[in-house]
């Protein structure tokens, strides 16, 4: 049976108020329907404690939208991977493409932080994708390959167990404009084929690949339906409960 992992990025959405009310809403509607995924919601650090005493009981995952690179010290504004664990978060979310564009993280940074994340024992989703330039380039498979390499240089066969890839092409961020299923089974299979290249069929085959990209309600089961695509990252989307359940209920 194949296994899916959904995943809400709420970015700079709800306050910590709002956040806990529709967190609590989802945990019920969660343990009374039956999603077809693992699910996961990453609220802003600030609604990060209320939304987890929000699901308390719940299978709902709580994971955090980015961290530092280091554990502590003289580091303004960034909140560090052992704050989040002393809160109770083993899941982080990195090299999401705003990080990259808008913050200007670089591949070396994401490794350093993937690294940090993975030996702090969480689970991290590293984001790969392209933008319209570098894909009208015919630049795709350059891009992944680079973003996919060093964003897991020094990491362990044993800790890609803790890793999933969210392919999220930067065109199709928050602009309406989904990649069409095949495009988006077609570059989950080229960066399988690179884990395959670096870690071997069996980390390939158990790796999860979500798509990031305008996913909604009456997209979503074509894209889960690919052979390639594991689950979904999603933004906009999953900021109601009305927009969000029908993604994690998709029923395939
Ligand atoms: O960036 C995303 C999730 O991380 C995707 O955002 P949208 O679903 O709003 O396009």
């Amino acid at each position: 049976m194949r296994r899916y992992y959904i995943a809400g990025n709420w970015k700079m959405n709800l306050t910590p108020s709002e956040g806990a009310l529709y967190a609590a809403e989802l945990a019920k509607a969660v343990q009374k329907g039956k999603p077809d995924a693992k699910v996961m919601i990453a609220p802003a650090f600030v609604a990060i404690p209320a939304v987890l005493e929000a699901v308390k009981g719940s299978p709902i995952i709580v994971a955090a939208q980015n961290a530092a690179d280091h554990l502590s010290g003289a580091y303004t504004g960034e909140v560090s991977l052992s704050m989040l664990k002393d809160l109770g978060v083993g899941t982080v979310i990195l090299g999401h493409s705003e990080r990259r564009a808008i913050y200007g993280e670089s591949d070396a940074l994401i490794n350093a932080k993937t690294k940090l994340a993975l030996s702090e024992g969480f689970e991290v989703i590293l984001c790969v994708g392209e933008t319209l330039e570098e894909r009208e380039a015919g630049k795709l498979e350059d891009v992944l390959s680079r973003q996919v390499k060093i964003g897991l240089g020094g990491v362990s066969s044993a800790d890609m167990s803790r890793v999933v890839i969210a392919y999220e092409p930067v065109w199709a961020i928050g602009t309406g404009k989904t990649a069409t299923p095949d495009d988006a089974d077609n570059a989950h299979a080229y960066i399988r084929g690179l884990i395959n290249g670096l870690y071997g069929k069996d980390v390939a085959e158990q790796l999860i690949i979500q798509y990031g990209g305008s996913v909604k309600a009456d997209n979503v089961k074509e894209l889960m339906a690919k052979p390639n695509v594991d689950g979904a990252l999603v933004g906009g989307a999953s900021l109601s409960i009305d927009k969000f359940l029908p993604i994690i209920e998709f029923g395939l």
